[in-house]
């Protein structure tokens, strides 16, 4: 079958460049034609299958021609400054890009948006099924649950994850608050610590572990008086993170231009 979704892979030696490869390694309508990581990497110079036993013939580099230049999408799942750096040149090339890179800034955000406008983008900050239709679950809980309940995010992760609350738990706030009339800046309180009086009515509270190979649990709880109710997504696996970002990819091939998030992939936004 000929490969129609040439792709090549930021941050190919993390923990998500590695799931990507092997599940695009995997799949049957696309193929891995670059892989970029920083200069400083160890992975610079080494096949891109290597880690997985595999032979691709396609090359770790830093340089971001020479990773592109058969590319047609670029996943990125790395850090903000490297994928804001990324987008830059998908830009200028008409490169697609699917973005998972999370703790990106307003000003980056507003970068993204501003990058858009010259070519397709896939933004999220949790690209599973699962998780997506965890949001909309959220929303309509947020609705029913509007008065009486304090409402409360608690993420878990590995050791390694570097930003808090992960890019999922302030998605999730932001579904709860856009279904009850709020502004979540107004409204979270993104940590607690010291005499922090009583809990004031209406905000939403978020809480953050980290801790060993988690690979992402969140949960929300709606907490009344005399009964609790509580919502929970967990991660097994990586793959569903790269399933999606897969996904994302046969998506865009229909994009010219635009920032899209995964309830556009799944066709969410409608129900
Ligand atoms: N949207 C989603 O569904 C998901 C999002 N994520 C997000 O994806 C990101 C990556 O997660 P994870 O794979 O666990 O992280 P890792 O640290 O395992 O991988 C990050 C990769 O990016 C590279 N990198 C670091 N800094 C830069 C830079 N400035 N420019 C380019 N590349 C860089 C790293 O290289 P080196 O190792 O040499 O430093 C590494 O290869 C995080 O923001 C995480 O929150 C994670 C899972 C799912
Ligand atoms: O860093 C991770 O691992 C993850 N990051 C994303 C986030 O910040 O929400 C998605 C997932 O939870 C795993």
């Amino acid at each position: 079958m000929t490969a129609t979704l040439p792709i090549a892979i930021a941050g190919a030696s993390g923990r998500m460049g590695k799931m990507l490869i092997e599940t695009i390694l995997a799949s049957d309508d696309a193929s891995l034609v670059g892989a970029l990581d920083i200069a400083q990497s160890p992975a610079i110079g080494q096949d891109a299958g290597a880690t997985l036993g595999k032979k691709t013939d396609v090359v770790i580099t830093a340089d971001l021609a020479q990773g592109l230049a058969n590319a047609k999408f670029l996943i990125d799942f790395t850090r903000p400054e490297g994928t804001l750096n990324h987008a830059r040149y998908a830009a200028e090339h008409g490169i697609k890009m699917i973005i998972g890179t999370t703790g990106l800034s307003e000003e980056q955000l507003a970068e993204l948006k501003e990058l858009s406008t010259r070519t397709a983008i896939v933004f999220a900050p949790n690209m599973s099924v699962g998780v997506n239709a965890t949001f909309k679950l959220l929303e309509l809980a947020a609705k029913i649950l509007n008065q009486g309940y304090d409402i409360e995010v608690i993420e878990a992760h590995h050791k390694h994850k570097v930003d808090a609350p992960s890019g999922t738990a302030l998605k999730m706030g932001e579904v709860i608050a856009q279904a009850q009339g709020k502004n979540l800046k107004e409204w979270a309180v993104l940590s607690r610590e010291g005499h922090t009086g009583e809990r004031q009515e209406g905000t939403i509270g978020f809480a953050t572990i980290r801790g060993g190979d988690i690979v992402g649990d969140h949960t929300v709880l709606f907490a009344g008086d005399g009964e609790r109710i509580e919502i929970t997504h967990k991660s097994a696996s990586r793959m569903s993170y790269a399933q999606g970002a897969l996904r994302a990819a046969r998506f865009l091939n229909d994009q010219s231009n635009g920032l899209f998030d995964m309830q556009d992939v799944l066709g969410l936004n409608q129900l």
